[in-house]
């Protein structure tokens, strides 16, 4: 007998984003090959973003999926909600023309507040939650404080991209298979001042700090190509990641649900106060999965560079929270 479907909310449905992620939630890339899901779509109350998101489930409908048991489509978050287990938050407000950043916190903070209480009252108590729209570990805060009654814990914010664009450019600097780095970790915020930090990783059961042994080439290339590369991708596509963006979405809930074995992850989750973050604040950290809870892999040395590079992320971070604190209260 096949297991009862898990419901699935994703919002920003018909974006860019959307479009590379819905079917391969749909494929069972994210919860199982054996996990029928329930997509509960959410677009903005306007005619075309609703008409473009009947178009996707058109195309959702053709593919046949065996595992995609129902869909629907929806413009007001608690119903987008009902029930939800798992809630990727993708759709965000974009900057726009002569915006400051200061006003796409405002405006971001709008749409947040708006569905961290939906969240709040209509999904499941156990509900997953990532944030991916921008800026995504202050959104993901957002909607935590908006949601008081459910645990703090559900509410995490996407840092796997990063994490994937500094696996890649290791493996491609080592000329060694990605696959066979392991304990990579980045800290801070999804923005350029994260901080990928290969102090700990192996390569084949080597340490990659000190095959590669240059640490201008971490400092000068390294942290600047990772900070940058959503800039570089927007630069050569003219339009910012999406099929990336919605791979490491599908990694992030995936390792989550199903677990990790014991290998680490990068997740932006709440602080428990601990590598001098001050509690409560949205930080990437390195993490292990297992029975569909997250742990923080614990006393790691933090040296004086590292220490210099987390209080940046960190420092960001507390200016975007300083920021909207007037908007939650
Ligand atoms: N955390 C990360 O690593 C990454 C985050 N992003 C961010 O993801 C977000 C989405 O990117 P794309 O899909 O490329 O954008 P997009 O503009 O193609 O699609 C966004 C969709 O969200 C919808 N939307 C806007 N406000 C909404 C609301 N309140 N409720 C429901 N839907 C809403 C829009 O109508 C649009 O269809 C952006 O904020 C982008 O910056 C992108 C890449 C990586
Ligand atoms: O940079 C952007 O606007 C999109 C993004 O978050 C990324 O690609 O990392």
């Amino acid at each position: 007998m096949s297991k009862p479907a898990v419901r699935v909310a994703v919002t920003g449905a018909a974006g860019q984003i959307g479009y590379a992620l819905l079917f391969r939630i749909a494929s069972g890339e994210m919860l199982g090959k054996d996990q029928p899901v329930i997509l509960q779509l959410l677009e903005i109350p306007d005619e075309k973003a609703q008409k473009a998101l009947k178009g996707v489930m058109m195309e959702l409908d053709d593919c046949a999926f065996p595992l995609l048991q129902s869909m629907t489509a929806h413009s007001d978050p608690v119903e987008a909600f009902k029930d939800v287990e798992v809630a990727l938050l993708v759709g965000s407000r974009p900057r726009g023309p002569g915006m400051e950043r200061a006003d796409l916190l405002a405006v971001n903070a709008a749409i947040f507040t708006a569905q961290g209480k939906a969240l709040n009252q209509a999904a499941k108590r156990n509900v997953k939650v990532l944030v991916v729209g921008n800026p995504a570990n202050t959104n993901a805060y957002i909607a935590m404080k908006s949601a008081p009654d459910l645990p703090a814990k559900n509410f995490t914010a996407m840092l796997r991209l990063d994490h994937n664009r500094a696996l890649s450019q290791l493996a491609t600097k080592m000329g060694k298979p990605v696959a066979d780095i392991q304990k990579l970790a980045v800290w801070g915020n999804h923005s350029p001042t994260m901080y990928a930090d290969y102090r700990f990783a192996t390569i084949g059961g080597q340490s990659v700090e000190k095959l590669i042994n240059d640490a201008a080439w971490n400092r000068d290339v390294f942290l600047p190509t990772v900070g940058k590369r959503g800039a570089a991708i927007i630069e050569a596509r003219g339009l910012s990641s999406a099929a990336s963006a919605a791979n490491a979405a599908i990694d992030h809930i995936r390792d989550w649900v199903l677990g990790t074995n014991g290998k680490w992850v990068t997740m932006g989750v709440p602080s428990d106060g601990s590598y001098g973050i001050p509690e409560g604040t949205m930080y990437g950290v390195p993490v292990t999965c297992e029975g569909g809870e997250y742990h923080r892999v614990k006393d790691l040395a933090v040296d004086a560079f590292s220490r210099e590079r987390m209080d940046l992320t960190l420092k960001e971070l507390i200016e975007e929270r300083d920021a909207v604190a007037h908007l939650l209260k």
